[in-house]
């Protein structure tokens, strides 16, 4: 697949001396939708701020389509649409008028069948003479997607775009994405809803204190990084871990009406059969058994906390 964003060790040093990049380096291909997950104040909204054009990099290059951020920034700039955390819309403006003055902004001339289409697709075109303050907070934020659409851009940026948003809507939410996705624009959203990236991301990007610590597949992460966890209900609960169970350093939970085994799925062998018969020689009945993978978050959390650690 072809690059369509390259980042090449962009540092941004605000005025008051604080460095909030500090040599970002990555690429995005096109069609891809790539995730940024990362705690508060990583840096997300200033690295999207910087490819969009709104906060100059102090070093390091970008560019968007090959277009240089800096030297080349309209055209850049022509091919990114942006949507931005907070909903600033004009309250007593249509729908359709708000969405066409977008695109005229751009400098481009009006195309009505593009904004009923873009309006159809984010199923906005029956409100398209509703004025903004009658609308839902979810029509809105779809609202400021078709704003930043009209210009048909490539590559869209989504700064947090399900903040604050109920679960239906942010499903509804990522359906959406998943249909800007199918007609060829590449996407790139900041998250802090982890169970957002893993649901739709293709590629997880994670940066913490202005670096960015990995940029891998969604499944090869999880698949890598992803340990298990083998749950064991016992018949009867047990006061401690038997000694002669200790090699498998096993969690008692529940007052001891549980035990839980973590085992890699990297590793050679998971030793589950084996703590099975440890278990029947001690004597130790069973009443369920349950196996779980470590999800997104956790992997997130675990590789967060090393990275202050
Ligand atoms: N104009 C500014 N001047 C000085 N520091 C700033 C400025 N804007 C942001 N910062 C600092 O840069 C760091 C990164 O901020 P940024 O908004 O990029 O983080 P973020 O990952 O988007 O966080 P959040 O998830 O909270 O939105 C933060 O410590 C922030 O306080």
């Amino acid at each position: 697949m072809a690059v369509i964003v390259a980042v090449e060790g962009l540092r941004k040093v605000y005025k008051d001396g604080f460095e909030a990049l500090r040599g970002v380096s990555l690429t995005i291909e096109e069609g891809e939708i790539l995730a940024l997950l990362g705690p508060n104040g990583a840096g997300k909204t200033t690295l999207i701020s910087a490819l969009c054009g709104i906060t100059t990099p102090t070093a390091g290059r970008a560019s968007v389509g090959g277009h240089d951020i800096v030297r080349d920034y309209r055209p850049a700039r022509q091919m990114i649409g942006l949507v931005p955390q907070e909903i600033a819309l004009e309250p007593f403006e249509k729908v359709i008028n708000t969405v066409r003055f977008s695109r005229g902004l751009f400098g481009k001339g009006r195309d009505d069948a593009l904004i009923e289409r873009i309006l159809r697709q984010l199923s906005l075109w029956d409100k398209r003479h509703s004025r903004i303050r009658e609308l839902s907070g979810g029509m809105k934020r779809r609202v400021l997607i078709a704003k930043a659409l009209c210009h048909e851009p490539r590559v869209l940026f989504l700064d947090e775009p399900t903040a604050g948003v109920d679960v239906e809507l942010r499903r509804d939410m990522w359906q959406v994405v998943e249909n800007l996705k199918q007609s060829g624009v590449t996407i790139i959203l900041t998250t802090h809803y982890i169970e957002e990236a893993e649901a739709i991301a293709d590629r997880i990007a994670v940066i913490n204190k202005g670096e960015i610590l990995l940029v891998e597949n969604k499944a090869d992460l999880m698949r890598r990084m992803g340990r298990k966890t083998l749950r064991i209900d016992l018949a009867a609960p047990v006061d401690a871990v038997p000694a002669a169970l200790s090699d498998y350093n096993l969690e008692r939970i529940e007052d001891g009406h549980a035990l839980i085994y973590h085992y890699d799925t990297r590793g050679e062998g998971t030793g589950i059969t084996r703590l099975l018969q440890a278990l029947a020689a001690e004597g130790l009945g069973l009443r369920d058994i349950e196996t779980r993978q470590s999800s997104l978050e956790e992997i997130f959390v675990g590789l967060v906390r090393e990275d202050t650690a």
